[in-house]
């Protein structure tokens, strides 16, 4: 099924090793692996953050493990579903799938084995609640993002958002097993922060969407609602980033939410100053790549604040 990736006899041993390094390379893409180190990382500060993780080591390893299966899962199902997509998009047109590198027949059974061993994980280290919220995420993102809202609205991130905003939620309830305010207030940032993080990409991006006829917001608003939305939730998301603090009490993580979020209000702001072409174009693409460090930075600050300060958890 997988077109390429085992040396045959006559082909030399380099040829073989270079032809398996490629083949992993495309399963690392097809899972979409880099984004779901992000998932995996906030769901290990859900795990971090919640009472006692430390007794509940193995609820931990296999909460995170089964994360980034079910996340890849996520990822692959994305890819099964949108080919001939990936194929008009510039940014995408050497995905695996796109390419023909790996068959959909071989890309179906490599969902559905991540997805198998995810469930498997978690069922057997975590609960039935993590294992319920992590299938909500896959068929969140894999399915109804994908197939339904993403070709339907201009509001398709907004919710398909919800789905990669679960993680911190579920690494919390797999080592309590219970649902809190703090972890439900980490969802809600992620939530409010996807569209900050992706309309700026979607800004760069909107000729090929147009042409792929996806609705994303700037082909069927423009740029300038755009913008003004990316101000809107880059402002909600440093509101919301720092509500923790009035749970936990910690400076630590507030004094780096309040500089790094006024940074990402700031950046959204001169993205709608900035006339429209190539500038504003590169100058959107660094803010995608700054609200990943964003967040990135957010969840580290969380870790670094329950050291410093403890809240009693540990
Ligand atoms: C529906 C919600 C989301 C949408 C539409 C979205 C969209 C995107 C897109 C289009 C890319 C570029 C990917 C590429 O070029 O291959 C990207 C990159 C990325 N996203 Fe998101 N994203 C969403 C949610 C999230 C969430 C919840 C996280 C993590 C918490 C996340 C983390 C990342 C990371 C780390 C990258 C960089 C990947 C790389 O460097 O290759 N995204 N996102
Ligand atoms: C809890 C859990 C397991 C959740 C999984 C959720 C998940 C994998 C979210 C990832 C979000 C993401 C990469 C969106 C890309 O948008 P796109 O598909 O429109 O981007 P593309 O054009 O690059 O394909």
């Amino acid at each position: 099924m997988l077109k390429e990736g085992i040396s045959s006899g006559g082909v030399g041993d380099a040829s073989g090793r270079r032809m398996r390094w490629s083949l992993l390379r495309d399963l690392w893409v097809l899972a979409k692996a880099r984004v779901v180190s992000l998932l995996v990382f906030t769901a290990a500060v859900g795990e971090i953050l919640a009472p006692d993780a430390l007794v509940h080591w193995e609820s931990a390893v296999a909460g995170l493990l089964g994360i980034a299966l079910a996340g890849g899962a996520g990822g692959v199902l994305n890819q099964i579903v949108e080919p001939v997509l990936d194929q008009h998009m510039r940014r995408t047109l050497h995905r695996p799938l796109a390419e023909g590198r790996i068959s959909r027949g071989g890309a179906i059974v490599y969902a559905g084995v991540l997805m198998l061993a995810a469930m498997v994980i978690l069922a057997w280290g975590t609960n039935p609640l993590t294992l319920g919220l992590t299938l909500v995420g896959t068929v969140g993102y894999g399915v109804v993002y994908t197939l339904y809202l993403k070709p339907s609205t201009p509001w398709n991130i907004v919710w398909g958002g919800l789905a990669g905003a679960l993680p911190p939620l579920i690494g919390w309830t797999a080592i309590t097993g219970s649902v809190s305010a703090l972890p439900l207030v980490l969802v809600l940032l992620i939530f409010v922060w996807t569209p900050a993080h992706f309309w700026p990409l979607a800004i760069c991006c909107r000729e090929d969407y147009a042409q792929a006829c996806i609705p994303m917001l700037p082909v069927t608003h423009g740029v300038d609602r755009t913008r003004q939305e990316v101000l809107r939730y880059a402002v909600l998301t440093w509101l919301v980033s720092l509500a923790p603090v009035l749970l936990t009490g910690d400076w630590v993580y507030g004094g780096i939410a309040g500089i790094s979020g006024a940074w990402f209000v700031g950046m959204a702001l001169r993205l709608k100053g900035l006339p429209e072409g190539q500038e504003m174009d590169r100058y959107a693409r660094r803010m995608f790549a700054y609200s990943i460090s964003y967040l990135f930075l957010l969840f580290t600050a969380l870790i670094l604040g329950k050291l410093v300060m403890g809240y009693g958890f540990f």
